[in-house]
């Protein structure tokens, strides 16, 4: 399975944020999304799931199965197809953790794995028992994250966008995400964004920096290297080059 994200542009007025995005994502990695603030993150996100209409543009889905004689299956990316974990988790405060999972996975029915219970779920991402019954309001930040991860696990959606969510967790819990993000990335395509370096070295398959509008990969072999903060805040300072270099996820090494 793939996205493949093709020439997006969306602008803000006459401010252009997106400028010919393009990209193509791969199911079984995770990739970090790097950029400046306001480098267009969240509006590429939000372009991703369909908050945001796209001026110019397209993003497509492709399935490796062969359908009707066809190797490949493409379609439209659609809202279901996306699960978007926003850095201000949107949850309804006035339910318990447990209502509302409850209510989730009744809604869900057709997607619930029959052999797991709601307490399996919360387990799943070590919430604990005592927090299951209280107001989602009185939540932390990090406990509406892991809310929102359960979200996702149930409705199993193809493509998982999370907006700078680890940096919510404390160090246990981020260590638990990154191991459940790492599971979920053989049958999903997990893209987030952070402006942690460590953590896109330590948990990405593939750096994806957010420059001039455009989308450029980095070359794999920087990935562990110890020029990789020197060459990322290189490529993030070097607004010239980027602009220059087209974007169409050129690889720059
Ligand atoms: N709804 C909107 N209306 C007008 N301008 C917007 C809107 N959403 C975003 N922008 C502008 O688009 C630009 C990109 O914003 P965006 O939030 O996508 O950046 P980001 O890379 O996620 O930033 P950060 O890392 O600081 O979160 C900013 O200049 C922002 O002010």
């Amino acid at each position: 399975m793939k996205l493949e994200i093709n020439n997006i542009h969306k602008s803000f007025g006459e401010k252009q944020v997106l400028k010919g995005a393009g990209f193509t994502f791969e199911q079984g990695k995770i990739y970090g999304l790097l950029g400046r603030n306001g480098a267009g993150k969240t509006t590429l996100f939000n372009c991703l799931s369909g908050e945001l209409e796209l001026d110019q543009g397209s993003k497509l889905l492709i399935n490796d199965k062969r359908e009707n004689g066809n190797d490949n299956h493409s379609e439209k990316l659609a809202p279901d197809d996306i699960g978007y974990v926003f850095s201000t988790p949107i949850l309804p405060e006035f339910l318990t953790g447990y209502e509302f999972l409850k209510f989730f996975i009744d809604i869900n029915k057709d997607k619930v794995s029959i052999d797991k219970t709601i307490d399996d779920y919360f387990d799943m991402v070590k919430l604990e028992a005592s927090d299951k019954h209280r107001l989602i309001k009185g939540y932390s930040h990090g406990m509406k994250n892991k809310l929102q991860m359960l979200c996702f696990m149930i409705s199993k959606p193809p493509v998982i966008l999370l907006d700078e969510p680890l940096t919510s967790f404390d160090v246990v819990v981020a260590l638990e995400m990154k191991k459940l993000l790492r599971e979920m990335k053989e049958t999903h395509i997990i893209i987030f964004s952070t402006h942690i370096l460590q953590l896109a070295s330590d948990l990405c398959d593939e750096i994806v920096v957010l420059s001039k509008g455009r989308l450029q990969k980095v070359d794999h072999e920087l990935l562990h290297s110890r020029d990789f903060e020197d060459r990322i805040i290189e490529m993030l300072g070097d607004e010239g080059e980027s602009q220059e270099s087209g974007g169409q996820g050129k690889e720059v090494q």
